[in-house]
């Protein structure tokens, strides 16, 4: 089997007379992955990020790349590693040179030719071909933050951090950028890891996700994984919105349970069958693709999930289905 290509041992960094920072944080990476390290504000993942790319140096713990151990920024002159790239929130562009100066800044001129087509093509793989000859200055946020991607995207990368890669952009250019990223890592099986608090960009285009709280890891796993079988009720809420029964309730919903119990909201399904039950309907929120549902029996509220539009409405008695749940 492949070597991990990033190996994370205990690695601890704290802020002196603060809390926050990482502890003890360990995963590895496998060549070829896209990582995506979840949590909410201040949970620490870009002081992690950091850490990886070795601009802040660790308290304690390792950090190998390729099995050699990645140096804090009191032993290496140039911070970084010349493999690594970090994308951070703040771009680094020159803002007053065109999007096609910016990147080919980072291609040496001894073969023009060679640079000319890198820049090219990594325009193109990242769909910004039209904004070559316009300046920093001229784009949007989110046009800045593919010029920094493909930025680091020209250089020969191996492993790209990407810190809220997508913060700017819009949604229908978000799907675009992550389907592009996806692409681009297979073709040159690279390494992306990327940090950001909203738990779709990992579902959708991670290989690993990596949840982190107050500075710990409470869960790693592929997607699948993480959010089918969610350790805690944190990751739950934090991926999946999860509705949470206090074992008293579980009764009221034909069901008989010690722990807490986790029940996303798809997994709520109006239903005929000779299991479900009534519930009132206590507000509906119209949001796209589904009706978010709020339901009551016996006190308790669930959220639920409703693809058939405009079928039921506030007050009414609906018999509902639990099509699954996780007991803690
Ligand atoms: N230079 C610093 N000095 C002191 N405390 C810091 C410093 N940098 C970060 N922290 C604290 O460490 C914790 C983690 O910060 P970090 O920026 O790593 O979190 P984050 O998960 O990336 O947050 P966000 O999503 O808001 O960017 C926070 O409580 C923050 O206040």
């Amino acid at each position: 089997m492949e070597k991990p290509i990033i190996r994370i041992d205990k690695a601890s960094k704290f802020y002196t007379g603060e809390l926050g920072g990482i502890k003890d944080v360990s995963f590895q990476i496998d060549r070829g992955e896209i990582t995506a390290v979840i949590g909410s504000s201040g949970s620490g993942k870009s002081t992690l990020l950091k850490c990886i790319y070795g601009t802040l140096a660790l308290d304690s713990g390792i950090i190998y790349y390729d099995d050699l151990r990645v140096l804090g920024p009191d032993e290496r002159l140039i911070p970084g590693h010349p493999n690594m790239k970090m994308v951070s929130q703040d771009f680094n562009l020159n803002i007053y040179a065109t999007v096609y100066d910016n990147i080919g800044a980072m291609v040496s001129n001894r073969d023009l030719k060679y640079k000319g087509s890198a820049v090219t093509s990594v325009l193109e793989q990242l769909h910004i071909s039209h904004l070559k000859s316009k300046r920093i200055i001229e784009l949007s946020g989110g046009e800045q933050q593919r010029v920094a991607i493909a930025r680091a995207l020209v250089t020969n990368v191996d492993v790209l951090l990407l810190d809220e890669p997508f913060s700017q952009i819009d949604t229908l250019l978000k799907i675009q950028l992550r389907r592009d990223l996806k692409a681009i890592v297979k073709q040159r099986n690279i390494n992306v890891i990327l940090v950001s608090h909203d738990p779709l960009d990992g579902l959708s285009m991670s290989n690993q996700l990596v949840i982190l709280d107050k500075g710990k890891v409470i869960q790693t796993g592929s997607p699948e994984e993480v959010y089918n079988n969610p350790r805690n009720i944190q990751v739950a809420k934090l991926l999946g919105q999860a509705n949470i029964i206090e074992p008293e309730f579980a009764k009221f919903l034909n069901l008989v349970s010690e722990n807490q119990l986790i029940i996303y909201p798809e997994w709520i399904q109006v239903s005929d069958s000779p299991n479900a039950f009534e519930c009132r309907v206590v507000e509906i929120n119209f949001q796209g693709r589904a009706e978010e549902v709020l339901i009551e029996r016996n006190g308790l509220m669930l959220t639920m999930m409703h693809v058939d539009f405009g079928k039921i409405q506030i007050g009414d008695i609906i018999r509902i289905d639990i099509k699954k749940y996780i007991a803690l």
